[in-house]
């Protein structure tokens, strides 16, 4: 058996964390032969809830869950954390923008990435879900400088697999027959799902569907699929939120398989011309813990347009926040 490995997950006693604790002690994350041991954090007023998630976890009897700890402050649950997963911020409602949760969410980040930085192992990958996550994660980056930036990552994984159930549903295809979808850039309305370089069973998806339909229903809907989620549901997504983000650590932490990649808001090194620092979602494959930005795709006049407008949201959501950056 593998020694355990340390998770920390904030907003644990939130909606987003009762779907996703049950499934990382399950060991749908990081692998069947991995225990894991919980770190939890939730703020005071939440801890008698997170005592009764807890008393459920401990009710599954999982094999894998080799320890549970709760606590308010970062500094205990990020303790030699190996994987964070930074869940806990406030939800939009109906009518809002992610980023209209900027100030509310932002000062959360820069105290748990001090903290990341004082306790966390020295390798923590870092995966931001809490909205506007691209920006979070940004903050908690460069509150953290004694830590890899590049292990401070976003979720646009969700928004990725948005993008190839819509494209399944329109060419009957299943998901598993999709190659290469790509989101880029922010976790908001602005984001550009892009098939241009996607395949269906070894076809161009492009030649597969009408350019019509890709331009003025696939993108918008995809970009506005958290907002109809909440309109249907009045809460915002939280199964397919949790779904996402064991995607996202798996893969990263266990590899991308051969001849697909997937998309991560990872720090931008100037890839397709993006400006630097900026965490931007892009194609990427992962091997042996490590991703890699996908090089060398064509970009048409389309999609750079999109790419930029994406860009540009960002920049001015990081200028929003200049105080919290160190
Ligand atoms: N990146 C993505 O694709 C997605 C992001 N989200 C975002 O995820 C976040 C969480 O969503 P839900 O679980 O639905 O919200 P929720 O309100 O059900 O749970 C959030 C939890 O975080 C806790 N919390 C607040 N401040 C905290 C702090 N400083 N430290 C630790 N815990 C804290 C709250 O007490 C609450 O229990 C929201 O910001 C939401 O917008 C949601 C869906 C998808
Ligand atoms: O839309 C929201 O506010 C929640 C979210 O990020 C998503 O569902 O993509």
């Amino acid at each position: 058996m593998k020694n355990p490995v340390r998770v920390a997950v904030t907003g644990a006693a939130g909606q987003i964390s009762y779907s996703l604790l049950f499934r990382i002690a399950s060991g749908d994350m990081l692998g069947k032969d991995q225990p894991v041991i919980l770190q939890l954090l939730e703020i005071t007023p939440a801890m008698d809830a997170l005592r009764g998630v807890v008393m459920e976890l401990e009710d599954c009897a999982f094999p894998l869950l080799a320890g549970t700890v709760i606590s308010d402050k970062p500094e205990e649950a990020f303790a030699d954390a190996d994987y964070a997963l930074l869940v806990g911020a406030r939800p939009r409602g109906p009518g809002m923008e992610r980023k209209d949760l900027l100030e509310a969410n932002a000062a959360i980040f820069s105290v748990q990435g001090k903290a990341l930085n004082a306790v966390a192992s020295r390798q923590v990958k870092v995966l931001v879900v809490g909205n506007p996550a691209n920006t979070n994660a940004l903050i908690a980056q460069r509150n953290a400088p004694d830590l890899d930036p590049r292990n401070f990552t976003a979720m646009t994984r969700l928004d990725h697999n948005r993008a190839l159930a819509q494209l399944a549903g329109k060419t009957g295809a299943a998901t598993t027959d999709i190659r290469q979808m790509i989101i880029w850039g922010n976790h908001s309305a602005t984001q550009y799902p892009d098939i241009s370089q996607a395949s269906v069973k070894g076809d161009a998806a492009a030649g597969l569907v009408p350019r019509e339909w890709y331009e003025t229903d696939f993108i918008p809907t995809v970009q506005q699929r958290g907002a109809a989620i909440i309109k249907a549901r009045g809460a915002s997504s939280a199964a397919s939120a949790a779904s996402s983000a064991i995607d996202h650590i798996r893969d990263w932490a266990l590899g991308t398989p051969d001849g697909d990649w997937v998309s991560m808001a990872v720090p931008s090194d100037g890839s397709y011309g993006i400006e630097e620092g900026l965490i931007y979602s892009f194609p990427v494959t992962c091997k042996n813990g490590d991703y890699s930005i996908v090089q060398g795709l064509e970009i048409d006049a389309f999609s750079r347009q999109r790419m930029t407008v994406t860009e540009q949201e960002l920049r001015e959501e990081r200028d929003g926040v200049a105080h919290l950056l160190p």
